[in-house]
């Protein structure tokens, strides 16, 4: 299923875009994850790939990442998981460039593609340096989504909303993952900015950690992901049943808005 296509598909018939996230191998029951979401109505669902120096990652993240490696997971191990699971939303890995190079591009967006994987997110790729990810990316028909922040300049955001693929992920607030008691003030501008020049699907991410945010995200962006506000409660030790009702509540508030609107 291709990523780009589902959510414009989605968005073009008035939805906002919900993506969660669970970090691969937290628990054993991990796929369980990914399976609750998507009956809680999750457009698409987005799976770190466990690296040992996230350094885009704020606490909560970091700890889901190291306990997932602890408990011995590897990315060619959650792939694996990933292809007997017959997901019905496109999934999205995301994880950093280190082990995107130990594979090599080719290698590790093959292996995506045959884990049925339809996105690709890596944080810590430059711009500049893409390209050959990019083109990797294309042969094995992974989207590569591409990262704007409140610091990117018109001409960058303008470049990134043009390469991106699947949709553009709008990076809230210039730090680190993590739940927050207020949407960042730059995530409006850097929103609209960037829907200003693209029309590809455009979601927030960083300290999207309730209901109300959300919908507050989804006035200027087309949606939004949802990491840290989950995975704090799987460290918890919350079960996949468990939080189904948190994304479906997201899911809820979200579709409220949109009804509203007409
Ligand atoms: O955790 P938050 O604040 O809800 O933000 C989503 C984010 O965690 C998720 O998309 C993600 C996890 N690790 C990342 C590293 C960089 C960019 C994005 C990510």
């Amino acid at each position: 299923m291709n990523l780009e296509t589902h959510l414009r598909a989605r968005r073009d018939a008035g939805h906002k875009l919900l993506v969660p996230y669970v970090t691969g191998g937290l628990s054993s029951r991990w796929p369980d994850y990914i399976t609750a979401f998507e009956a809680a109505g999750a457009d698409a669902v987005e799976i770190g790939l466990p690296f040992s120096d996230p350094m885009l990652d704020g606490a909560t993240i970091q700890e889901a990442s190291d306990r997932a490696l602890a408990r011995g997971a590897t990315a060619r191990g959650i792939l694996e998981e990933l292809a007997r699971l017959r997901a019905n939303v496109p999934l999205v890995a995301m994880t950093y460039l280190n082990l995107v190079v130990q594979e090599g591009p080719d290698a590790f967006c093959a292996a995506l593609r045959e884990a049925g994987v339809a996105g690709l997110v890596v944080p810590d790729a430059p711009l500049e340096e893409a390209a050959g990810l990019e083109a990797a990316s294309v042969r094995n028909g992974i989207d590569l989504v591409l990262l704007a922040a409140p610091s990117s300049s018109p001409n960058r955001l303008a470049e990134i909303a043009d390469r991106s693929r699947g949709f553009v992920y709008a990076v809230s607030l210039m730090g680190t993952t993590g739940e927050r008691t207020d949407l960042a003030e730059s995530a409006a501008k850097l929103s609209l900015a960037i829907k200003a020049v693209t029309d590809r699907p455009t979601l927030l991410g960083f300290g999207v950690s309730t209901p109300a945010h959300a919908v507050e995200a989804a006035r200027w962006a087309d949606g939004v992901v949802i990491a840290s506000a989950l995975m704090c409660r799987a460290l918890d030790g919350v079960p996949p049943e468990g939080l189904a009702p948190d994304v479906a509540a997201v899911r809820r508030a979200l579709d409220d808005t949109a009804r509203s609107c007409h």
